[in-house]
């Protein structure tokens, strides 16, 4: 049995254990992950984000050859101990903790690089707490149609990739979008290899104003479940929701979320248009925990 110190934190209600483990020693099982994320018998989260220094596994050794290169390495797992790649919501609560811990600075202006199974993601301070810029992002091939309980019929969705995999599902109303009951899993046809994050938009009401689109989502994440917020599928629905408006459809967005609101911005990059998403980091408590 091991004592660890832990932090809670969440970004917008997405919720994340935060251990940091800068010389890599701590391997981590599924169930070990799974027991920390459970709400009943551990302490509760969507996802686990353990801090290590990039040096310390081989998967943050890339991180090392960028320019900057990213001294620290997010190692993100969801709540039932499966590796993702990306997580938006948990990139920025990763960085307040770096920044409230001392492990690192950023000044106004600067940037912090910070190690991914997707790559390095640039997070700057914003308005709203932290903008991380996702990188570039791409449709995937193929046509999947999704259904869900209370949805009577499969409808087409849009795969979208922003370093880890979402199909944005095309939903009514509000009135449907609220009636959704993702307690059970939604069902994707083809099933992405990898699975998928399955986001549900109401595409037609994006409302305009200001050149800025904005739009409600919900949310059922790979190896989670319905989560109150879900950053790099907050990205891929506004990239789909553009896509679906055509042209002239607003390249900045606001998504509103059960746990909150986020920003995304579309931007040209040398390497093909990037997607940014900013919004709160809040850290909640500390603790140590015995792990089984
Ligand atoms: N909540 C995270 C996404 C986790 C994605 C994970 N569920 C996956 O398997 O890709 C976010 O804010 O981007």
């Amino acid at each position: 049995m091991t004592e660890i110190a832990f932090t809670k934190g969440h970004g917008t209600g997405n919720d994340f254990v935060i251990v940091a483990d800068p010389d890599g020693e701590l391997d981590l099982r599924d169930d070990q992950v799974a027991a920390l994320c459970d709400r009943r018998f551990g302490i509760g989260a969507d996802g686990l984000l353990r801090v290590v220094r990039s040096a310390n596994i081989p998967e943050g050794a890339a991180s090392l050859e960028e320019e900057p290169a990213a001294e620290w390495f997010m190692d993100y797992r969801n709540a039932d101990g499966s590796k993702a790649e990306m997580c938006g919501n948990g990139v920025r609560v990763f960085a307040k903790y770096l920044l409230d811990t001392g492990l690192a600075a950023l000044e106004p202006g600067s940037t912090l690089p910070i190690g991914t199974r997707a790559g390095v993601r640039d997070v700057t301070r914003s308005e709203t707490g932290f903008q991380v810029d996702l990188g570039r992002w791409r449709a995937t091939p193929g046509e999947p149609t999704v259904r869900a309980r209370g949805i009577d019929v499969a409808r087409p969705g849009l795969g979208i990739d922003v370093g880890n995999p979402h199909v944005v599902v095309a939903i009514a109303s509000e009135d449907e979008l609220a009636s959704l009951d993702l307690t059970v899993q939604p069902i994707v046809e083809p099933l992405p290899e990898h699975g998928a994050n399955i986001e549900f938009v109401v595409p037609q009401e994006p409302l305009v104003r200001d050149g800025v689109g904005h739009v409600r989502m919900r949310v059922f994440e790979r190896g989670v479940g319905e989560t109150l917020s879900c950053g790099t599928g907050v990205a891929a629905t506004a990239l789909a929701v553009r896509e679906w408006a055509g042209q002239g459809a607003p390249s900045h967005w606001r998504v509103d979320v059960p746990g909150g609101r986020l920003g995304v911005r579309m931007f040209p990059a040398e390497d093909g248009e990037h997607v940014a998403l900013s919004g709160p980091a809040t850290l909640v408590y500390t603790g140590t925990v015995t792990l089984a």
